[in-house]
């Protein structure tokens, strides 16, 4: 890493080793108003950030360092609509799609549009969800294939899960992402082509992935009777390429319209949200951008000292770039929110997984840790012993709902009871001394095994009952963070040139398997396509 850039780094490393050995459990002792002091509120998310290894000096250093960096000036820039995706020369505008018409965030223009998108999503939403819309034979849509990657399949598969109580009894949605056959193959078998409706999503129309499993999907379709003139009936695309959709084969009135100022990994809240809004209908969709919206306001107009998006991100900087903590663990304890972490590691490491700034020079601190999670209560059957007893740091964000989604009360007080225990051990963890008594006096070799070293960080956050408005808020909370860090690290989060080498690479490989490409490779690749092509009869 390069020289620091703003004077706050030093004056927090310079902090950091006058607190790196305290303990968290002390100041808890010590400031009856700690939590009450680190829990603060917005948009009905509820942020308890006590159980970190930080103080109000902390803090005022971390505002400083947003300051310093000029994050506010980064972020309504965001709003107001500015080309801020500097290197591919695009504004970044997803909170124009949750925002009500007169917010006009980027221009009155592009709420017009925006606005007239919705519109034709709700009354496509509403003709599926009451049948009027029909396949090849007449009869009803009962299961939605959404086909689409990344951002055009971990979003709206993750908000479809965590809210499927929401959902149309008579309406199934479905997600194919990958273009290992087994997945559709798998999901197309319990189907029936006759009320199957594929969407096919993708801002670029050129991804390989998607539109391999397109093209399977369509073969599927007529080779299960539907006709081709009447393919339209089971097709619609959502994309930035109309004539790309077109030229696939998918009616022009059928196509939904996302715009480049839409970065993929934050265009669920537009028409990449249609299924979304055929599981749970046009009015739980608008409570989900509801939600975000709220965040937005919240993130814009709440001091540094109670924002939430600030505060996250501060507080996973301190870690990542004071601390030198590696990952952060998402743990929610929720069902419903199984894949919250998916989404949220293309979001925070496709966006600021990066090493080159805006100013073209190198980043001088390490930018997006490695993001991982499980839901709770499973993670702490399988590596919870790490976060405990490990020798690495990992921060970690519980997350949980306080009404349970199922009507079964008492598994969830068990939920909530484990969550709130986890980030307690792993703050006050336990004493050689109590170790020993632990052991007790004829095993006194024990305990070194049982001791706990504590002051393992944590946020909780809370909501009081899993909705379309919470949830949106929630997602809108990680997508302002990730902006937030990015401003500090000075970096652009809305570009994603890392992905393409490989995709590069992958043709010329996929030539040679099957024994068109030009053979240029190293010895393990050329050694590994051969291997295949002897297996596969290539
Ligand atoms: O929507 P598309 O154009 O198919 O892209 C899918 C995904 O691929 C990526 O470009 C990465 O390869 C993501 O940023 C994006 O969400």
């Amino acid at each position: 890493m390069t020289e620091k850039r703003y004077a706050a780094w030093t004056a927090l490393a310079e902090h950091y080793e006058t607190i790196r050995d305290a303990r968290v459990s002390e100041w808890f002792a010590n400031d009856a108003e700690r939590a009450r002091r680190m829990t603060v509120e917005g948009a009905g998310v509820t942020l308890d950030f006590s159980k970190n290894r930080l103080n109000s000096e902390t803090l005022q250093l971390l505002s400083a360092l947003a300051d310093e960096a000029g994050v506010a000036a980064r972020r309504d820039a965001m709003f107001a609509g500015e080309k801020v995706n500097v290197t591919e020369d695009r504004a970044a505008l997803h909170v124009a799609l949750r925002a009500p018409r007169d917010a006009a965030y980027g221009g009155a223009e592009i709420a017009a549009a925006v606005a007239a998108e919705k519109d034709k999503m709700r009354a496509f939403a509403e003709r599926v969800r009451n049948g009027a819309w029909q396949g090849y034979s007449g009869e009803r849509i009962r299961d939605v294939v959404n086909i689409g990657i990344g951002g055009s399949d971990l979003g709206p598969k993750m908000v479809c899960h965590a809210l499927a109580e929401h959902g149309h009894p008579d309406l199934k949605v479905h997600f194919v992402s990958n273009v290992d056959g087994t997945e559709i193959s798998r999901v197309l078998a319990g189907l029936n082509p006759a009320t199957t409706l594929g969407i096919i999503v993708s801002k670029t129309f050129t991804t390989q992935e998607t539109m391999t499993n397109a093209r399977t999907l369509r073969d599927w379709f007529t080779a299960g009777g539907c006709p081709e003139q009447a393919l339209h009936r089971h097709f619609v695309g959502v994309s930035a390429n109309t004539p790309e959709v077109v030229r696939f084969g998918i009616a022009e009135e059928n196509v939904f319209e996302m715009w480049d100022w839409v970065g993929g990994r934050y265009s669920l809240w537009s028409a990449v949200g249609l299924s979304i809004m055929l599981q749970i209908g046009p009015d739980g969709f608008d409570a989900l951008l509801s939600g975000a919206h709220a965040m937005d306001r919240h993130f814009v107009e709440t001091p540094f000292a109670r924002n939430l998006p600030m505060l996250l991100a501060l507080i996973g900087i301190w870690y990542r770039d004071v601390f030198n903590a590696q990952s952060l663990l998402v743990a929610p304890y929720s069902e419903a929110l199984h894949y919250l972490p998916s989404y949220l590691q293309q979001l925070e490491m496709e966006s600021n997984g990066k090493s080159a700034r805006l100013d073209g020079r190198p980043v001088t601190e390490p930018t997006a840790a490695v993001l991982w999670g499980e839901p709770g209560t499973n993670g702490q059957h399988a590596f919870f012993q790490m976060l405990h007893q490990g020798p690495t740091l990992v921060p970690i964000d519980f997350i949980a709902a306080l009404r349970p989604e199922s009507a079964l009360v008492d598994h969830h007080v068990k939920l909530l009871a484990n969550c709130f225990a986890q980030s307690e051990a792993l703050m006050v963890g336990r004493s050689l001394d109590e170790a020993k008594r632990i052991a007790g006096p004829d095993r006194p070799e024990l305990a070194p095994a049982l001791v706990f070293p504590g002051n393992r960080p944590s946020n909780t956050l809370l909501v009081d009952a899993l909705t379309p408005i919470t949830l949106g808020a929630l997602i809108a909370l990680y997508e302002h963070k990730v902006l937030v860090q990015a401003a500090v690290w000075g970096i652009n989060p809305f570009d994603q040139y890392g992905v393409e080498l490989g995709k590069v690479l992958g043709k010329a490989v996929e030539a040679d398997l099957r024994g068109q490409g030009e053979d240029k490779h190293d010895a393990s690749t050329r050694a590994l396509i051969a291997r295949a092509r002897a297996v596969l009869g290539l």
